[in-house]
């Protein structure tokens, strides 16, 4: 069977994504696995590659289709546009610039059928800013780039997977940008990716907003029954095992020990904070209800460590794994 081509991004080319691009190809198991086909810079690769002691040749395409997996070059779709002297671990407009070329390459190359999914390297949202793409990440650039109306960001760890009813946006709007259609929606989304992963009858916990839920009414302005509880009805109403509004430090301690098989979260950090503690090694990111498949690494640009090569590239390992995992099977 043919392996799936995923298309890498390099993401923000003063960051982190170059060295653990390089780092995973070095891996013999990532070419078991899938034809990676890197979206970026071919410069900035092979400098990454001599930062990390991954010094596998990497050839510069023009066009995917010229992708040729039986050499042990990278094959690389080359934007050529990183100037040589970019620094490391700095914010820049063409830093943005070039992650946003990026993606917006992906999403063309799997549109047209010269790959089966794309997994990302991180960017820098100020960067993408700074260079004019007013978008929060990649989840809503893929979701506008794809003409997708509402999507929802999914992070995976080996013990927990969280689904987010809001992500990049302050708490305040958070909150009010929360309910109950919002919430079915998301919870619908989550119980269609974990029923496709073959678990028929998923159990499905749901967080709280406030701290105990609430606890009878004594913390908040009840959004828990005014917000949560009537889509949880309405998913319990199509069969399905879905349980809240909990407490959200109870139903993560319930989830960590294996009682359910997915968290919804209502806002970003309810739901990262977790999955991080776990680990940044195996944490995906996936977004889900889009018509392509995206995964990503878990972190972001560090651009602390980045140029230093001690970047780890295991969540970029991982998320390559569950985006053949997810690959149409045709493809696979
Ligand atoms: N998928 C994406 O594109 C993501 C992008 N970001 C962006 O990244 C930028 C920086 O975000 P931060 O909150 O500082 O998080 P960060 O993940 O970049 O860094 C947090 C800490 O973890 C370390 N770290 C991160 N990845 C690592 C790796 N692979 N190996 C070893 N150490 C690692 C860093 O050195 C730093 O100390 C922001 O602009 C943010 O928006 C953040 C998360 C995901
Ligand atoms: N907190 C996760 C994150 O920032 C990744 O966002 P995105 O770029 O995948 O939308």
């Amino acid at each position: 069977m043919t392996r799936p081509t995923i298309a890498i991004t390099m993401g923000d080319p003063a960051g982190i994504g170059p060295e653990v691009i390089m780092k995973a190809l070095a891996r013999p198991e990532v070419h078991a696995l899938c034809q990676p086909l890197v979206i970026g810079d071919a410069g900035r690769l092979r400098k990454a590659g001599r930062i990390v002691g991954a010094e596998m040749p990497v050839d510069a395409l023009t066009e995917a289709g010229a992708a040729n997996f039986a050499t042990a070059a990278i094959q690389c779709l080359d934007l050529a546009c990183v100037p040589d002297d970019l620094p490391f671990g700095q914010l820049s407009a063409v830093a943005g610039e070039t992650a946003y070329r990026c993606i917006e390459t992906a999403v063309q190359v799997v549109q047209a059928g010269q790959a089966q999914g794309i997994c990302t390297a991180p960017l820098s949202k100020e960067a993408l800013h700074a260079a004019g793409h007013r978008y929060p990440g990649h989840t809503e650039l893929l979701a506008h780039l794809t003409g997708t109306p509402e999507v929802s960001m999914m992070l995976v760890s080996p013990k927990l997977r969280v689904i987010h009813v809001t992500t990049h946006i302050g708490l305040i709007d958070a909150i009010a940008r929360i309910e109950p259609g919002l919430v079915e929606r998301v919870i619908a989304r989550g119980h269609a990716v974990l029923v496709k992963a073959g678990i028929a009858n998923p159990k499905i916990g749901v967080c709280a907003i406030n701290p105990h839920a609430g606890e009878g009414g004594l913390f908040g302005h009840n959004e828990e029954a005014e917000k949560i509880t009537p889509a949880v009805e309405a998913c319990r109403a199509k069969g399905w095992d879905v349980r809240g509004p909990l407490p959200a430090d109870t139903l993560f301690y319930l989830a960590g020990r294996g009682d359910y098989d997915m968290v919804v979260a209502m806002y970003h950090d309810q739901g990262h904070g977790p999955i991080k503690v776990l680990g940044l090694e195996e944490g995906v990111n996936i977004t889900v209800g889009l018509p392509v498949i995206r995964t990503s690494v878990d972190h972001g640009t560090a651009f602390d460590i980045a140029g230093t090569g001690i970047a780890d590239e295991r969540s970029l390992v991982e998320a390559l794994r569950q985006a053949v995992g997810l690959a149409p099977k045709s493809a696979a």
